[in-house]
């Protein structure tokens, strides 16, 4: 027997990068098809890798989600640097985003700088946004993308409009994307979403609850750690109930009044919905048990780093 005759297979492992707020995690929904990564109207929310799979019959595409690359100024901006870094290196393609409706700018330039010295790794670019923008806009912001791929010497292999909102060329997006794997099996079994561990995914939920509407006082100062997460005992096994004990870590006590509102309402609305969204991706009833805590200027302190998970 020989299995010459069966259509190939490829899988393997995709990353969106792009300045903050430019549709990564959006995008990454629309190619999964169920939301996996966080997104949010706040820049910056996604700070760890997590994944989402898109299973199909001819491939497996694992979609890892990075952090922004900025010009560090804290430890932590070196730590998220690095880790963009190490991911870029690992996956079979990069795809780097850029908005329609903003203009190429110094982070898309920096950005793309340090993309290019990572040698030999397809990169396409993709120009996010398009129901934002008319044709008229849309040819010239193709132009200054591959403009700007000469400037850095980027080969691209593929520039891209897409909108992630509408639907629009996600599909095609997706089979460029499967078309830079290299040969291989199935990764993950089928029906697997994301391999974000569900301590991971329930910590990010309840920041993205946290900074809802705290945008201008908290911009990138909380942090949540999951600090223990089981099924209750004792419940009969149709009526499960998910116990999340979870610390929201704050940089001072001004913040922490923020945070927790007056008498603790913004803190309950906080839990709430968090609770709601964590039910509704885990698909079981939780009961979150959140506190406030200070960690004095975590993002510069190499100790609270690392128990925060950087
Ligand atoms: N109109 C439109 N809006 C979009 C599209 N994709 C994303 N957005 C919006 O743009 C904002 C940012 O999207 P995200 O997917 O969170 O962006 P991101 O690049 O992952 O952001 P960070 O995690 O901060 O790096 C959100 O308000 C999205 O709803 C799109 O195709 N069309």
């Amino acid at each position: 027997m020989s299995d010459e005759t069966l259509p190939e297979h490829r899988s393997g492992f995709a990353c969106f990068v792009g300045r903050p707020n430019v549709g990564k995690s959006t995008l990454t929904n629309a190619l999964v098809g169920s939301k996996v990564a966080i997104t949010s109207d706040k820049p910056q929310t996604t700070r760890t890798a997590i994944r989402g799979i898109v299973h199909r019959p001819d491939a497996q595409l694992i979609l890892v989600d990075t952090p922004g690359l900025h010009r560090p100024r804290t430890l932590l901006g070196e730590r998220l640097n690095d880790l963009v870094r190490t991911t870029w290196a690992e996956v079979d393609v990069v795809a780097v985003c850029f908005p329609c409706d903003e203009k190429i700018g110094p982070g898309d330039r920096y950005l793309v700088t340090e993309l290019a010295k990572v040698r030999r790794k397809p990169k396409i670019a993709v120009a996010t946004k398009t129901d934002l923008a008319g044709p008229e806009r849309i040819t010239e912001h193709l132009l200054a993308i591959a403009e700007l791929g000469r400037e850095t010497g980027t080969e691209w292999a593929e520039i891209v409009p897409v909108s992630a909102t509408s639907g629009e060329q996600v599909g095609l997006l997706a089979d460029l994307l499967v078309g830079m794997l290299p040969e291989g099996p199935q990764l993950y079994p089928d029906g697997e979403l994301t391999d974000a561990p569900e301590e991971q995914v329930a910590a990010e939920l309840i920041r993205e609850a946290a900074l809802d509407g705290v945008r201008d006082e908290l911009p990138h100062s909380i942090a949540v750690v999951v600090e223990e997460m089981g099924l209750r005992e004792g419940r009969p096994e149709d009526k499960p109930l998910l116990d999340i004990h979870a610390n929201l870590y704050v940089e001072r006590s001004s913040q922490k009044g923020i945070v927790i509102g007056h008498k603790g309402a913004r803190l309950r609305e906080v839990g709430t919905v968090a609770r709601k969204q964590i039910e509704a991706i885990l698909g079981t009833p939780v009961y979150l048990d959140l506190h406030v805590k200070i960690a004095k200027d975590w993002q510069r302190d190499p100790r609270q780093l690392r128990k925060l998970g950087f």
